[in-house]
């Protein structure tokens, strides 16, 4: 399933439109945001692993481009590749083959040291299971990442506060994870995770876990802070219904997309 809306024009601009415009979609005018950069680009990456004497081709040729202020959607069956991809764009693993870059940095090349320091700066991860601390309270749960990203001190209060309130949570702030809901543990991790203000914010079946509402719920904060806080968000989901909110949905199967 596909659903544009007006940013599908970027990747026109860009000279990209082999790569993110399906076939029969309507060329639509180019507006302001269009013109950006890409904020990250896959080229031609392959992902093997070695298993006892056999080697596994997991990823088999990739390419994607993801441009500021998108919510881009991988679907596939499991075992298909999403989160070994995901890995791979958030810094936490590299390719066998090909380029990534993360505005412009070439991440297939640099070292561990390197993409962690851009990692914990300009990239916020989301995993099916909150990675939230038991022991702490939403709020300094999400201070925490601030903590992480070196973010001035002065800061803190400021923008944990805004960013609980962006995701609905400003009630709940002193709460720990275990007396808040699913959904609201997973809306702190979201917190968590777009505190520091990263560019790029990878998540990774974030509404799995949720009932129909609360994922619903997920999805509209995702698709607030896309705008609001110029993220943007790539996400894998089996849900047909989320993928319907989205700029672009990729389809993998065994280690490639299929009708791009
Ligand atoms: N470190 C590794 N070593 C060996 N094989 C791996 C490794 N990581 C992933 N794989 C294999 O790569 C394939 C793809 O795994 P991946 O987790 O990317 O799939 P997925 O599409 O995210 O699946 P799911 O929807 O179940 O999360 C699987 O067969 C998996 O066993």
């Amino acid at each position: 399933m596909l659903s544009w809306m007006g940013r599908s024009s970027t990747a026109e601009k860009t000279g990209d439109l082999e790569q993110a415009l399906p076939a029969d979609t309507e060329t639509v005018a180019p507006i302001a945001a269009s013109v950006a950069e890409p904020l990250l680009t896959v080229r031609n990456v392959e992902r093997s692993f070695d298993v006892g004497s056999q080697k596994i081709r997991v990823l088999k040729g990739i390419n994607l481009s993801l441009y500021p202020q998108q919510l881009i959607m991988l679907r596939g069956r499991s075992g298909s590749g999403k989160t070994t991809l995901m890995n791979l764009m958030g810094g936490l693993d590299t390719p066998t083959e090909g380029e990534i870059h993360f505005k412009g940095r070439p991440f297939h090349t640099w070292n561990d040291d390197k993409r962690t320091e851009v990692r914990r700066k300009d990239i916020g991860f989301i995993f099916q299971a909150y990675a939230l601390m038991p022991m702490l309270s939403a709020y300094e749960n999400v201070e925490l990442s601030l903590r992480m990203a070196k973010t001035p001190r002065s800061e803190w209060k400021a923008r944990v506060t805004a960013c609980l309130d962006l995701v609905g949570l400003s009630k709940r702030m002193h709460h720990r994870p275990f007396e808040l809901s699913g959904g609201e543990q997973q809306r702190v991790a979201i917190a968590k995770a777009i505190a520091h203000k990263p560019s790029l914010l990878l998540a990774d079946e974030p509404t799995a876990e949720l009932d129909s509402q609360m994922a619903a719920q997920v999805m509209q904060v995702f698709k607030e802070i896309v705008k609001s806080e110029n993220v943007t968000i790539c996400m894998t989901t089996h849900d047909p219904t989320i993928m319907e909110v989205a700029d672009h949905v990729y389809e993998m199967v065994d280690g490639i997309f299929v009708g791009e």
